[in-house]
């Protein structure tokens, strides 16, 4: 939804940064200005949304018609003219002082008075770019991730001058296009993400010049071991080693010498086709990522705490310097460096007083000032606030403990709504986020709670299911762990909903069928993909999924891995509503609104006597109905129930 203080948003910039913001702008309702300086660039900068969002508009992936979004964007050279009647000015121009400086300055200009003039940079200072301006209180950064249209993190950059109110307006929009937004309260070098990010692939750039690791160790043991998404030396190269080389030489600080002699000799990486590997063979190793040809088996000889230690010593100095909140820091490394979990959650897992201990054995071999610990990790260590294990770290673990991958909320009507907010992994479910379904159903108060609802934050999935990054990293006794959870959920005491917009796999579908009542949007995918990774469905599917279609089905469902859309689930019985999207949200709320107005004891019991009666044989089950049913009778429900028959008005349970 748009927010009422922009109406026209202009973009300074058509490149790919430029026109994927204007994309952003445009889907999210906005009117688009869309400028460069040549009538060519804003030309390709156009044809190249025009084909973003056609493929999203065929794949369902917006709300409208591929037209109607891209007749909200206008396009011009004119810069006066681009800016004039802009509410919101974002400028994506090339990372050089002096042209930001200058854009800024014409935009000063021309801008209406209460326009927010916001810079995409993603290196350079907010506050010297707000100099260039007579209204330094109204520029902000706004540092979106490449591809802005997939990515879905951004960065909101305070400078020295900049107000609360336009830092504050600034973040409402980002909200508004869709965005996660972080503030970053302080204009420091590299904002949050590249300020812990850059070590993940500069510490095991150090090791290599040193000859205290190779690049597919390194690589291997990060992504296996520990569940990156890629091994430094692969992001390096997928990035552009002479990126992290500018950002290191624009702030003096010293460049692994592997770095500095790669970027000497032109090989950037994947652009240059050499890198820390070799790209042009094409050559034996994984197909998706030609050179990079690290397995499994190169995992293991690599001190993975080195390097993490460097960056949650990194997280400390922001938090300790007001920079972001370790939320903040988290979800941006999650998001924006597509992280298994945030270096503040991880430094607690590990325990502070272990990365407080490495950085000092590192800080007295090397003596160099990266190691050097912040003052802010050393006081959480002094006070004994160690991490997770102490009850306290960055985060508080005592009282109020954080839910990192939840977002949940208990409605006044007495519905616990649950959202499984891992989108930057299609929702998929780690080891935390498993924990946190047991502890929220487990410490909620069950008689507040009217029924549960679970949904997949995005519209792309409920879940595609475990973490597979954490299968390779864990104790296979872990992988077990689902188990339990579903059990917590097949037992609560209250009615619980499976909400299924998008891909609902494996922990996915098992999560769904320890619900009572599952629902799916229509175009959702259902399915035990597990034998594709020579497993089996782990979190109760095998027994759930018999009992719910059958044998022939679940055998077949489950061996061939099966992938079926949620209109034949719901023929086969294990969705009960496979509903089109124009209409999903009013299924939703009829069935819950039922829930939530029904007798709560007769629910419970209801629930108790099918779950329960499964497993005993029909004499006992029957039993077990009439004991549950003659003791209803008692109930206060039981008599408004009646009683509301007889006067023909709805009853009004109250749980007695
Ligand atoms: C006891 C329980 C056991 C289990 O549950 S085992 C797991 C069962 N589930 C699966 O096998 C599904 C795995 N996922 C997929 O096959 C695909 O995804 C989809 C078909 C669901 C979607 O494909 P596409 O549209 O191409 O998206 P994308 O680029 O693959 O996914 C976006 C990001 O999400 C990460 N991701 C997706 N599913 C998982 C997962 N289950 N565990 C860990 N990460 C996952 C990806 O890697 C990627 O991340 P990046 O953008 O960093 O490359």
């Amino acid at each position: 939804m748009t927010i009422d203080t922009v109406r026209r948003v202009a973009v300074l910039g058509a490149g790919s940064m430029g026109h994927g913001i204007a994309e952003v702008a445009a889907i999210g309702g906005y009117e688009v200005t869309m400028r460069d300086i040549e009538t060519d660039l804003v030309q390709d900068g156009y044809e190249n949304i025009e084909w973003s969002v056609g493929k999203l508009a065929e794949k369902g992936q917006i709300d409208e018609d591929a037209n109607a979004v891209l007749e909200r964007i206008e396009t011009t050279t004119d810069l006066a003219d681009a800016v004039s009647d802009a509410d919101l000015v974002i400028e994506a121009v090339p990372e050089q002082m002096d042209i930001k400086r200058d854009t800024f300055s014409t935009v000063d200009e021309h801008a209406p008075e209460h326009a927010i003039l916001a810079s995409n940079t993603s290196s350079l200072s907010i506050s010297e770019i707000a100099t260039a301006t007579d209204r330094p209180e109204q520029v902000v950064g706004l540092h979106f991730f490449n591809p802005p249209v997939k990515m879905d993190l951004v960065e909101v950059i305070r400078g020295e001058a900049t107000s609360e109110e336009y830092a504050e307006r600034a973040y409402e929009w980002a909200e508004s296009v869709d965005k996660r937004p972080i503030h970053v309260h302080k204009d420091v070098h590299g904002f949050v993400v590249n300020t812990v990010l850059v070590p993940f692939m500069e510490e095991a750039a150090w090791m290599l010049s040193n000859d205290e690791t190779d690049v597919r160790t390194a690589d291997a043991t990060m992504v296996y071991e520990r569940g990156y998404p890629m091994g430094p030396f692969e992001l390096n190269d997928f990035g552009g080693i002479d990126i992290g080389y500018h950002f290191r030489d624009a702030s003096d600080q010293p460049v692994p010498p592997v770095v500095a002699e790669k970027v000497e000799n032109e090989h950037l990486g994947k652009k240059t086709g050499k890198g820390f590997y070799e790209y042009e063979s094409g050559e034996a190793g994984r197909d998706d990522a030609d050179g990079v040809d690290y397995g499994p088996t190169d995992a293991g000889d690599f001190d993975t705490l080195r390097t993490e230690a460097v960056m949650i010593n990194n997280a400390a100095w922001l938090v300790g310097n007001d920079v972001a909140t370790p939320e903040a820091i988290d979800i941006g490394l999650r998001l924006g460096g597509s992280f298994p979990e945030g270096m503040c959650r991880r430094g607690d897992r590990v325990g502070l007083d272990a990365v407080l201990e490495k950085l000092e054995e590192l800080h007295a071999e090397y003596g160099a000032d990266r190691y050097e610990p912040a003052e802010y990790l050393v006081e959480l260590v002094e006070e004994g606030h160690t991490g997770e294990d102490a009850g306290k770290g960055f985060y508080d673990y005592r009282t109020d403990p954080p839910y990192h991958y939840l977002d949940w909320e208990l409605t006044d009507e007495g519905v616990l709504d649950v959202t499984l907010d891992r989108q930057e992994r299609l929702n998929s479910m780690s080891e935390d986020m498993f924990a946190e379904i047991d502890r929220l159903l487990t410490d909620v108060d069950v008689d507040e709670v009217s029924c549960v609802v679970f949904s997949g934050a995005g519209d792309r999935a409920f879940s595609s299911g475990a973490d597979i990054t954490g299968f390779t990293a864990g104790e296979p006794v872990d992988i077990m762990d689902p188990d339990d959870v579903f059990t917590t959920v097949y037992e609560f005491d209250r009615p619980t909903v499976a909400k299924i917009d998008g891909f609902c796999l494996g922990a996915g579908i098992e999560l769904a069928l320890a619900c009572d009542i599952r629902i799916g949007k229509e175009g959702s995918t259902i399915g035990t993909p597990e034998t594709d990774l020579g497993l089996i469905p782990g979190g109760g599917a095998t027994q759930r999924l018999v009992r719910l279609v059958g044998e022939n089905r679940a055998k077949e469902m489950v061996f061939r891995g099966l992938k079926i859309g949620a209109e034949e689930a719901e023929e086969w019985g294990i969705l009960n509503h496979a509903v089109a999207d124009e209409e999903f949200e009013d299924v939703v709320d009829d069935v819950v609104s039922d829930l939530v107005t029904g007798p709560p004891v007769a629910l419970k019991a209801a629930k108790q006597v099918i779950n329960d009666g499964q497993e005993a044989s029909l004499e006992t089950a029957l039993e077990m109905e009439k004991q549950s049913f003659a003791l209803l009778t008692t109930t206060d429900d039981m008599y408004e129930g009646v009683t509301a028959f007889r006067e023909n008005r709805e009853p009004e349970f109250t749980g007695e």
